[in-house]
């Protein structure tokens, strides 16, 4: 019986086979021969190819963990249409109720390395990529309906801010707080990470947010505005601060388990897809930045239109094959939804492929999971290091050409993406209203619980910053944080007297 498909794959693999599977091999196929150390021992290792191939591969198998969002767990499963939007968007996946797509999830804290814990207080990425019979479409979104930051310059800042101090290799609270008090538009999305939303309870009953406010066009050319969000069917669930630090010194994995455990035991996780929508006219009135990805869209003001829903039904057989090189990019997008035009979603279309090319080589999309399946798929690109595949066997490789090579697609009623203009950065107002509105007492309680943790170590003068910065969110805010500093309420761990 098995209770814990997470902890048992490896008996279940014993299970499901009558005996070895077979003879063991080198890479190149030759049967492998080996009794006991008597082959090895007193003989020359250079002459053993089993030594040769294995130890010589092993020295090889570390790639570069993601920039960002290095830990994760993933899975496949299908997204189904629920209602008809086609009046909105023409892509070919929401073309019909009932029609199904495959997509493959994956869920990452920002900040943690491959090995970190899975409970940190950080945002999760949420990506999912959808294998269209256009090509693939990537969502490559948030557990915050809000990013961070409005100018893409501040993208390696943000993230250096937040990774380990090039000194002592310590993750640095004086390094943060300095960030967020510099840049105070990070204070919306990061009042969020400081409440109960902060430490989602695994991955299924984590909400998703593509964020930035995307263009779609209908099959007659007229334009929308739309943004994603996906809610869990199961509802959200967070984890209080005590209850995260319990479970990570007990399973860091705990939402990588959990994902694949649930999904194992076939209660497979689903969410409802729902997006937000916005005329031009709407764009022109709102009275504010829409394309602002440190901002919500009011919901009473933009409602959730239904579009689907997704389930997750298939664990990776393979973590690395299938989720570790796995490539995703907000370009990757299908006719019909050309994507943000804000200058943070302009950063994204060059940084995910020059990732990927480092990351997993130059053929990254020749990787099976990240082929469109879905697609045909006649590229002019050739050669390059692996994986090749046929690489285009006989086609013509120039374009144009007079031979029959892949000819150009027409869309008739294709339009530019708009133009816009950005103004500086400023959301103290919804920062406010999420502190007014969003938050109850208690959870307003333990926000300022959780700020105080982080803050506690950082110096004075950032501090100082933060207060005058909390207190133009909101006073209460303000003082309630000044008070928690002047008690000195997190000096346990941390020496910090000198500053
Ligand atoms: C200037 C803005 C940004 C830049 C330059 C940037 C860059 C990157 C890079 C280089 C990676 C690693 C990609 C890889 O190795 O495959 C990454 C991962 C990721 N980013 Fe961003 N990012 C930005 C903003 C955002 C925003 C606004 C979101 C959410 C809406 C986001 C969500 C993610 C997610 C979910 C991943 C992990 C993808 C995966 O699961 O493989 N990023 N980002």
């Amino acid at each position: 019986e098995v209770i814990d498909p997470a902890a048992q794959q490896i008996l279940l693999f014993k299970q499901k086979t009558e005996g070895p599977i077979g003879i063991m091999t080198t890479s190149s196929g030759a049967p492998v021969e080996y009794s006991d150390a008597r082959v090895t021992l007193n003989k020359r290792l250079i002459f053993n190819e089993y030594f040769m191939d294995s130890l010589t591969h092993l020295v090889r198998e570390r790639i570069p963990e993601r920039l960002v969002h290095a830990k994760a767990g993933g899975a496949f499963g299908y997204f189904e249409v629920t209602h008809d939007i086609t009046h909105i968007c023409k892509a070919k996946f929401l073309s019909g109720i009932g029609k199904k797509t495959p997509v493959a999830a994956r869920f990452s804290p920002v900040v943690v390395e491959r090995g970190g814990i899975d409970t940190s207080r950080d945002a999760r990425g949420y990506a999912v990529k959808f294998y269209t019979e256009e090509g693939n479409f990537d969502i490559v979104g948030f557990s915050t309906p809000m990013y961070v930051y409005k100018d893409p310059l501040l993208f390696s800042t943000f993230v250096r801010a937040q990774k380990r101090n090039p000194a002592t290799n310590l993750i640095d609270p004086n390094m943060l707080w300095d960030f967020l008090t510099l840049i105070p538009e990070s204070l919306h999305m990061f009042l969020l990470i400081f409440s109960d939303r902060g430490i989602p309870d695994g991955y299924r009953h984590m909400p998703g947010f593509g964020i930035h406010t995307y263009q779609v066009e209908n099959k007659d050319g007229e334009i929308h505005f739309v943004r994603f969000h996906f809610t869990p069917e199961a509802g959200v669930r967070n984890l209080f601060t005590e209850e995260a630090r319990k479970i990570n010194a007990v399973d860091p994995d705990y939402a990588t388990r959990d994902l694949y455990r649930e999904i194992g035991k076939g209660n497979y996780p689903a969410w409802k897809v729902d997006i937000q929508v916005l005329s031009l006219d709407d764009v022109k009135n709102a009275g504010f930045d829409v394309f602002d990805v440190t901002k919500t869209l009011p919901l009473n003001k933009y409602p959730l239109i239904p579009v689907g829903r997704y389930v997750l039904n298939k664990n990776p057989v393979n973590y690395f094959a299938e989720i570790e090189q796995l490539a995703y990019n907000p370009a990757n997008l299908v006719p019909g939804i050309s994507g943000g035009p804000d200058k943070v979603f302009e950063a994204r279309r060059l940084a995910y492929r020059d990732a990927q090319y480092y990351r997993l080589g130059a053929n990254f999309n020749r990787i099976p999971v990240n082929c469109p399946i879905n697609t045909v798929v006649r590229p002019y690109n050739r050669d390059g290091s692996q994986p090749l595949n046929d690489n285009q066997k006989d086609i013509p490789n120039y374009y144009p050409n007079s031979y029959n090579g892949p000819v150009a697609y027409k869309d008739r009623n294709k339009v530019e993406l708009i133009e816009i203009y950005q103004d500086p950065p400023n959301n103290f107002d919804q920062a406010t209203e999420l502190y007014i509105n969003e938050l109850g007492k208690e959870e307003r309680d333990r926000l300022v619980a959780n700020i105080l943790d982080s803050i506690g170590p950082a110096a004075k003068f950032l501090k100082e910053r933060a207060v005058k910065l909390f207190k133009l969110i909101h006073p209460d805010l303000g003082y309630r944080i000044e008070s928690g500093l002047a008690s000195n309420r997190t000096k346990s761990y941390y020496d910090y007297d000198y500053y």
